[in-house]
């Protein structure tokens, strides 16, 4: 995919303010979508539902299906049936809305690699008419897991985890009520992964709905709330997180093996 952070912070500029959304309970919806590339036929009857304060992983093996579910809650796939929805707008009828309560996290952050990490989220607020002065926006880096000392460095030399969290606290400062993330934890040491897990639990505090496309079944295990499997386009299973174990980790797995397969 080529969008990021800030396709969706500029094309949000032109809304005005972000009124209460209109979905009802779900703020990511799919309902019996098919979608794909001119006749060619990707997603099957696909039905998604994430409501507030809930992270959900996608998983499935390549061209599965997962980049073109993203691209359907970002307005750059049109479903040829079903129905899409963002906080209740339409991401193709309704594109500036539906962005405006969206945050898109690709697998690797594009930022301004010549301003620092506070400069880059002024400058996207600014873009996005939501800037509120840098005490918001320090608050925002903190509570995304950035330490102080960084907030004036250029993130020309920031890591992959580090670019994360500016991007997390671009989200944090839109408020947006949603969040898509494209494989997140691939290229991420153990450490880096379990830091950033526990940043998407600062988000499901917040109450974001937070989607999140990953072939990390250890890091989904570890953070999501509901796992789906996707393969050929269709969403074969779902599974909740139960209890103090959350998930069978070794039942997902043999079940992401044999998909694959
Ligand atoms: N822009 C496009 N035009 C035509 N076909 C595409 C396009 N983007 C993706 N596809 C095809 O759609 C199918 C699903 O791709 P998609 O990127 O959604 O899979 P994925 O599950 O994200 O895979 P991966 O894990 O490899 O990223 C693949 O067969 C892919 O080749």
């Amino acid at each position: 995919m080529n969008a990021d952070t800030g396709n969706a912070v500029t094309a949000s500029a032109v809304d005005g303010g972000v009124e209460a959304g209109k979905g009802a309970g779900n703020v990511l919806e799919a309902s019996s979508v098919e979608a794909g590339y001119g006749e060619r036929s990707i997603l099957r009857q696909l039905d998604l539902r994430i409501g507030p304060g809930e992270i959900y992983a996608l998983l499935g093996g390549n061209g599965a299906g997962k980049t073109t579910t993203l691209s359907l809650f970002l307005g750059f796939v049109e479903p040829t049936a079903g129905r899409v929805r963002v906080d209740g707008f339409d991401p193709v009828a309704q594109p500036v809305q539906a962005r405006r309560r969206l945050a898109y996290i690709p697998e690797n952050v594009a930022l301004y690699e010549h301003l620092s990490a506070r400069e880059n989220v002024a400058y996207l607020l600014d873009l996005a008419g939501q800037y509120e002065g840098d005490e918001a926006i320090d608050r925002a880096l903190a509570a995304a897991g950035l330490q102080g000392s960084a907030f004036d460095r250029r993130v020309g030399g920031f890591s992959k985890g580090m670019r994360q969290k500016v991007a997390i606290a671009l989200a944090l400062a839109r408020s947006v009520p949603a969040l898509l993330l494209d494989e997140p934890t691939s290229g991420l040491d153990p450490q880096a992964t379990s830091e950033f897990n526990r940043l998407l639990d600062v988000l499901r505090d917040r109450g974001i709905a937070v989607l999140m496309v990953t072939h990390d079944l250890l890091s989904a295990a570890d953070v999501a709330d509901r796992i789906g499997f996707l393969d050929g386009g269709r969403l074969l299973e779902e599974v909740a997180a139960d209890g103090e174990d959350r998930f069978n980790v070794r039942a997902l797995h043999r079940r992401y093996a044999e998909q694959a397969a």
